[in-house]
């Protein structure tokens, strides 16, 4: 039975594949079998690891590639063949914009704006990334960052309902980078739908309503970010005072699920359920009159479960569910600690 509750994604793909050069070992499987779904006026991030498959897959769903097999709609339509219906609802930013460097940047936006349909006013689109000041220079003569402002206004131009940004923020100073972010949520608080590839997680978790890990070709892990970090554990750590004679040594609690590490009187605790575990030991701190020094409770970054994915993928191929985080080792065994008696 369809589900009529949930309205029909802005940009999906189904069982995606895409290979480059022949079959068989003188090819290469950039992408192998990857499912997504943005919901209309959602922001989605693509991430993942160098070579991943980012650029491929965004590419595919731009209806600048075509898919090697599985299935991909835009706002309901075939990338590649409604292409003509489908061009005036979308944006792209691609990695690379390479527009020809001897023409000025209204005189790019003139010609950008003559292929696109519906196209706002170039000095607004210029106006929108901070580039209006510079409408009468060269493009060759911008730099890095001002080119990607400039790639993401022609993106722009045409009220898209769909944009697609690959790298959006790269090269971009911290300045420019927080404005583009400004950007991207108002369009986005205005119903853009917006499928965007990062290297940034804090880019990322700044911006994204959900994301999607790839590595080698696949989608690892994917949801809201709390979804994300959700199977990857927090960290406790503390500082054990000095102690002597029979104080030396402490059992800390039985705290189940959660792994202990020692480094002299530093211990940390890896623990999937950070409020039970810190409301366990900070009770047995109060019981003993243990004062925990230079004591940090955290979540789990996004950068500690992307890299836990990365480091699973390189040992031997990542995992096709959400990716767990360092082994939690110990049960719920009591830990001795300090010098012994
Ligand atoms: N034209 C091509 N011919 C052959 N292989 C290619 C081609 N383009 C990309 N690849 C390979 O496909 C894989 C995926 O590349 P892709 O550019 O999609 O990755 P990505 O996740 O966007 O990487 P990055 O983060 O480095 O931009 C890489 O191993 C790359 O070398």
């Amino acid at each position: 039975m369809t589900d009529t509750s949930r309205p029909r994604p802005a940009v999906e793909a189904r069982g995606l594949h895409r290979r480059y050069g022949p079959p068989g070992p003188g090819g290469f499987e950039a992408v192998r079998g990857l499912d997504l779904g943005v919901a209309p006026g959602e922001l989605f991030a693509l991430l993942g690891t160098n070579g991943a498959g980012k650029t491929s897959t965004l590419e595919v769903l731009e209806g600048l590639a075509a898919p090697g097999a599985g299935e991909v709609r835009v706002l309901g339509l075939d990338p590649l063949r409604d292409r003509a219906a489908l061009r005036p609802r979308i944006g792209i930013m691609l990695q690379e914009g390479g527009f020809p460097g001897e023409l000025t940047l209204a005189e790019t936006g003139r010609c950008w704006a003559g292929l696109t349909t519906g196209a706002r006013a170039v000095d607004e689109a210029l106006d929108l990334v901070g580039l209006l000041p510079r409408r009468a220079v060269r493009v060759k003569q911008l730099s890095g960052g001002e080119r990607r402002r400039l790639d993401l206004a022609m993106a722009l131009l045409g009220h898209p309902e769909v944009l697609f940004l690959d790298e959006p923020s790269t090269g971009l100073d911290p300045e420019a980078r927080a404005s583009v972010w400004r950007l991207i949520r108002d369009l986005r608080a205005a119903g853009t739908t917006v499928v965007l590839t990062t290297h940034y997680l804090e880019e990322a978790e700044e911006l994204a309503d959900r994301l999607a890990i790839m590595h080698h070709g696949r989608v690892v892990t994917g949801g809201t970010v709390a979804e994300v970090l959700a199977a990857h554990p927090a960290r406790i750590g503390f500082e054990l005072p000095e102690r002597t004679g029979a104080n030396a040594a402490l059992e800390l609690p039985a705290l189940p699920g959660t792994s202990t590490e020692l480094d002299g009187r530093r211990v940390l605790l890896r623990t999937p359920d950070l409020q039970g575990t810190l409301t366990e030991l900070l009770g047995w701190a109060a019981r003993h009159r243990v004062e925990l020094a230079r004591l940090d409770a955290r979540s789990a970054s996004l950068e500690e479960a992307f890299l836990a994915i990365a480091a699973a993928g390189s040992a031997g191929g990542a995992p096709s569910a959400p990716a767990a985080g360092p082994a939690p080792a110990a049960g719920p065994a009591p830990t001795r600690i300090g010098r012994a008696a």
